[in-house]
């Protein structure tokens, strides 16, 4: 199977795109890191781009719309020859015509188990506060294809970590992000194999026994 082309969008710290960067090193993705591209110049994941002497840029979203911004990204998949795009943290929202030309090739990580805590306004530290201001036992991480809205796409694959007494949203962050690397690394490389099936809203792996009864019960 070929190696797939992908391009990472990030905005800041960069520890779910290392973790790609990470897998490939160590051959357990069938991918290549095309291009990494931020929204934010001080985002840390360009440094860790740069040491790693992949493509990387930094695109301004301010001032753009959200058609406008995507349109741009969408010109750079293409001359990229990109196969599959990974939101690591990424936090603009992308167009209906991106994500439609690009249906169920976008994948996206957030730390949440969707659909508690997501949508619009829902991203970064912002999630753990109002899982711990709720006061729920369980959260989690959630990898799911993108469509036009924030968060609605079909999931993936989800991991639960149980909340403590003790836990702040920082402490929370910290233990949800070791379950995201898993996740993402997991995920992505099931798509890069050509692994899964979408029906529906449900995600299914290809091969699975329950595969055929799955398409009949959808
Ligand atoms: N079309 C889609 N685009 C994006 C999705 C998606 O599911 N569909 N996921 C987001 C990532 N994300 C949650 O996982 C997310 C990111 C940002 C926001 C948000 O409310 N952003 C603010 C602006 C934040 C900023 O600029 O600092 C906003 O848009 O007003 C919600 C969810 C990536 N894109
Ligand atoms: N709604 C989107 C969202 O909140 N994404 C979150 O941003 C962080 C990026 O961390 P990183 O830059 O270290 O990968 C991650 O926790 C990711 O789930």
């Amino acid at each position: 199977m070929p190696v797939k082309k992908i391009a990472v969008l990030i905005s800041g710290s960069g520890t779910n795109l290392q973790v790609i960067i990470d897998a490939i090193l160590q051959k357990k993705l069938n991918a290549e890191i095309k291009i990494v591209i931020s929204n934010n110049k001080d985002a840390y994941g360009l440094v860790r781009a740069e040491k790693q002497g992949i493509k990387n840029m930094f695109i301004s979203t301010r001032d753009l719309t959200c058609e406008e911004y995507s349109e741009k990204l969408l010109e750079i998949f293409n001359k990229e020859e990109i196969d599959f795009v990974v939101l690591a943290g990424f936090l603009k929202i992308l167009s209906k015509d991106l994500v439609m030309q690009y249906k169920n090739r976008i994948i996206n990580i957030h730390p949440s188990l969707i659909p508690s805590f997501c949508g619009k306004g829902y991203y970064g530290i912002k999630v753990h506060e109002k899982a711990i201001e709720y006061g729920v036992k369980v959260t989690g991480a959630t990898v799911h294809f993108v469509d036009e809205n924030a968060d609605t796409g079909p999931i993936i694959e989800q991991r639960a970590v149980d909340v403590d007494d003790f836990d702040t949203a920082k402490s929370l962050q910290q233990k949800v992000l070791v379950i995201e690397h898993e996740i993402l690394v997991s995920s992505l490389k099931k798509l890069c194999n050509d692994e899964l099936k979408v029906i529906g809203r449900r995600v299914i792996k290809k091969g699975d026994k329950d595969e055929k009864s799955i398409d009949k019960r959808i």
